[in-house]
């Protein structure tokens, strides 16, 4: 099988659609249909987690996907795709990337980054990875690991780079991701508004994901009961 998803996504928008249990929506239904209107609109992938969630956006969209499962353990703070079993149940969607923290935090029961790796290029090796980082150091950990796509998806939501956004300082650190990185980058994370979507884009990087400015109604609800109230 040849996974295409690169060029499908390259200069273009990718919607994530994600709704956690504590949150309004969560239905792997509504988030089908949050897909379809992402489809409607253009977006020619999705992001998306959660086996059920996956298979209810293909079915309804027949896009490719950016695949996770987001799972608490006790024993890490890594949440996004955390061990083999996550990775392999995504990827067993068919989802043409699977997306994984690449924080360089301890992972649950132990398990090391490298094992994942070298067991999905056995098991799935037609799959992307996509590394979802935080800092540099974590954009060459990825690459020493051979991760396919590099995301940014994680700066500002480590111990390290708490309240960091990708738009400060007109994209600053997402300027030495892309000096960094010699594979493509998909900038993902606090993109809230469709110029800041573009600039990612003039920037030089593959793709970009948008989701809670898209695709959290409470998120952007909350945006403008503040400004409202304030
Ligand atoms: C940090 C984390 O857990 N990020 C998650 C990763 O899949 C999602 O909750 C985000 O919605 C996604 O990254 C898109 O970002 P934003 O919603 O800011 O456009």
């Amino acid at each position: 099988m040849k996974n295409n998803f690169l060029e499908t996504v390259k200069g273009k928008l990718v919607v994530s659609c994600q709704a956690l249990s504590a949150e309004p929506l969560h239905s792997s239904f509504i988030m089908s249909r949050m897909a379809r209107a992402a489809k409607q609109a253009g977006s020619v992938a999705i992001r998306c987690n959660s086996v059920v969630d996956i298979q209810a956006i293909q079915d309804e969209t027949n896009l490719p996907v950016i695949g996770l499962n987001k799972v608490d353990y006790d024993d890490s703070p890594v949440y996004i795709t955390p061990t083999m079993k996550e990775m392999r149940a995504v990827a067993s969607t068919g989802a043409e990337v699977v997306a994984c923290d690449v924080t360089g935090q301890k992972r649950p029961h132990g398990e090391k980054l490298a094992d994942i790796v070298n067991q999905m290029r056995q098991e799935f090796p037609d799959t992307l990875l996509m590394a979802d980082t935080a800092t540099l150091d974590n954009v060459h950990e990825a690459m020493d690991l051979g991760f396919d796509i590099i995301g940014t998806t994680m700066h500002g939501y480590t111990s390290d780079t708490d309240g960091m956004n990708i738009a400060d300082d007109d994209f600053r650190y997402l300027k030495e991701v892309l000096k960094t990185a010699d594979r493509p980058v998909i900038a993902e994370g606090k993109v809230d508004t469709p110029e800041k979507a573009r600039r990612c884009i003039d920037l030089g990087c593959h793709a970009v994901v948008v989701g809670g400015a898209i695709t959290r109604p409470l998120e952007i609800a909350t945006k403008f009961i503040n400004a409202v109230n304030a």
